[in-house]
């Protein structure tokens, strides 16, 4: 039975309605995200009602030219929500270059912490004076965007952004950015997706706490937890009371969006998949496809559920909240960890052992639920055929990143579970690729998907491998850095101007990535931030060039 269900936001301009509708369909703009992001000259109610009219007068068939005359009469061109913003903590030459041997690494170091002066943003008053006129979410300090059509801030972005800041030493853009997300927390209850209102029924994956982390542990600045801890258990309630299911009995989460309609930014793009759906299906898809914006893997076979449970299908086969994930699942348990951790901090002994017991009945219900015995690996659980997936995706060893294993005797990481881990990933075939990591095996033309390599898997796998300590899996975290910065490194050389992109592909050194329903992004906030930090890991050994015999 079609759910009553609320549009992914109020506004009749921007979430719903038959102005967004009718624009939408009109297939203005190349990208169907250009319209939402556009500012109101006039009142909302004023330009609902002037274009009530304009479909009365056009017996609601308005031509292409009567909207782009209309849209240009009421609406002001996308990205203008900001005013000029010169970091104050921006060093001239932060200490990570010096750490660097390579010459032309080093001077690449140096561009790359330029960057972010471009990618920065701060918010006119205006916004937070007269919201009703724009799709903007307003948050007092600025931040830095991931760039091209993504002209807000983003979450799970933000943790590879935060990374890469700290290393450049802005540690209060950094704090400032951090209490942009705590004032969502206070508004919205969670963190939406990204600083637009029509993402705000839907999240990405929980990274507040883990940015947090990163920040204190980088700085020493425990006080920054005073007064604050309480939205970050705010947030974690969130994806407790919001994204859990019972498995096995077990309590674990996924990704699940429970709103109707399309994606506004998105919204040719849904209704067109589903128009020969049913109307519980139609619903069902929004659901689902909603759901795979909220994992950030936007979009992937990783969600596709087709006959008795296997991946080869497409967007029609979305089943996103039919699945639970690996890594959501070790984000959870890692910040449930580190909440105990910060509470041990601020002296409140109860809270962080309650965060602590959270900890261990997440880590438990992974293993007993994800982890798979025979293939040596964590993988993703199917709730519609009760089954586990098992398929490759890079998101299977986030619970080694994660800190979600259990240790040895003397708190170290178990080296039998690394190796099995390691065997598992060369059995998988995925750490062939002359570029990076793969984010699956399966070829669908979708951008989470083969043979594409994001920055953020490609950081938790060499993190994650290179905290085990153990000598095989540091080796194999050094080899995957090295390939990842030369694909990256060779397509900024060959870009015209020089560019850093959202993923590549890991096939053919230096290029970028491609696929999915919009073009490959510049800017790039996490790409940034991903090879500032394998700068300063391995800074003393990256070389720009392969050597021959390898
Ligand atoms: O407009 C389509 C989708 O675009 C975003 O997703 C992609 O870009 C994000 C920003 O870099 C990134 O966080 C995400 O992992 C990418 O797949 C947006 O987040 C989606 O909600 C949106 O539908």
């Amino acid at each position: 039975q079609v759910q009553s269900l609320p549009p992914p936001c109020p506004s009749p301009i921007y979430c719903h309605g038959p102005l967004l509708h009718t624009v939408q369909m009109a297939k203005l703009y190349h990208d169907s995200k250009t319209f939402v992001d556009k500012k109101l000259r006039f009142d909302p109610e004023l330009v609902a009602a002037n274009f009530t009219q304009l479909m009365n007068l056009t017996a609601n068939n308005p031509s292409q030219n009567d909207l782009v005359i209309f849209i240009s009469q009421h609406f002001e061109s996308e990205g203008s929500e900001f005013q000029p913003w010169d970091p104050s903590d921006w060093l001239d030459s932060p200490s990570f270059l010096q750490n660097i041997n390579n010459t032309q690494l080093r001077n690449w170091g140096q561009e790359l912490h330029g960057a972010w002066k471009f990618l920065g943003r701060q918010i006119k008053d205006d916004v937070k004076e007269r919201p009703e006129l724009y799709s903007m979410i307003y948050v007092p300090h600025p931040f830095i965007i991931p760039g091209g059509r993504f002209r807000e801030i983003y979450y799970w972005d933000s943790y590879w952004i935060v990374q890469g800041l700290l290393i450049s030493q802005m540690n209060q853009t950094v704090r400032g950015m951090l209490d942009n997300f705590l004032h969502m927390v206070d508004v919205y209850g969670m963190v939406p997706n990204g600083g637009r209102i029509y993402y705000q029924l839907r999240s990405q994956p929980p990274m507040l706490i883990p940015m947090v982390d990163r920040y204190i542990n980088a700085t020493g600045d425990v006080e920054f937890l005073n007064g604050r801890l309480h939205l970050l258990e705010k947030e974690f309630q969130f994806w407790m009371a919001n994204r859990t299911v019972s498995v096995k009995g077990h309590t674990l989460a996924r990704f699940n969006v429970e709103s109707d309609g399309p994606r506004p930014e998105s919204y040719i793009e849904d209704f067109q998949s589903s128009a020969h759906m049913s109307e519980i299906d139609r619903q069902d898809f929004y659901i689902n496809m909603k759901s795979g914006a909220e994992s950030g893997w936007d979009f992937s076979s990783r969600w596709f559920i087709v006959d008795e449970g296997h991946n080869e299908g497409n967007l029609s086969h979305i089943s996103t909240r039919n699945v639970v994930p690996v890594d959501l699942n070790a984000f959870v348990c890692m910040n449930a960890r580190m909440l105990s951790e910060m509470f041990r901090k601020v002296g409140d002994d109860r809270k962080a052992q309650m965060y602590h017991d959270k900890y261990i009945e997440w880590k438990r219900a992974i293993q007993a639920v994800l982890w798979n015995e025979e293939q040596g690996i964590w993988l993703d659980y199917d709730l519609t055929n009760n089954l586990q997936r098992p398929y490759f995706y890079a998101s299977n060893i986030a619970p080694l990143w994660a800190g979600c294993l259990d240790p040895t005797p003397s708190g170290g990481v178990d080296s039998a579970v690394v190796h099995r881990v390691m065997d598992y990933l060369e059995h998988s075939q995925s750490t062939k690729f002359a570029g990076g990591i793969p984010t699956s095996m399966q070829h669908t033309g979708q951008q989470w998907d083969f043979p594409n390599g994001w920055p953020p898997l490609q950081h938790m796998l060499v993190v994650g491998l290179e905290n085990t300590g153990d000598p095989r899996a540091k080796a194999l975290a050094f080899n995957l850095a090295q390939k990842w910065l030369i694909n990256n490194y060779d397509a900024y050389q060959q870009s015209m101007p020089n560019a850093m992109f959202e993923k590549y592909d890991v096939t053919v050194v230096g290029l970028p990535g491609g696929g999915g329903e919009y073009d490959v992004q510049l800017g790039f906030g996490w790409t940034n931030g991903v090879i500032l930090d394998f700068l300063h890991i391995y800074g003393d050994r990256l070389v720009t060039e392969q050597p021959k015999n390898t």
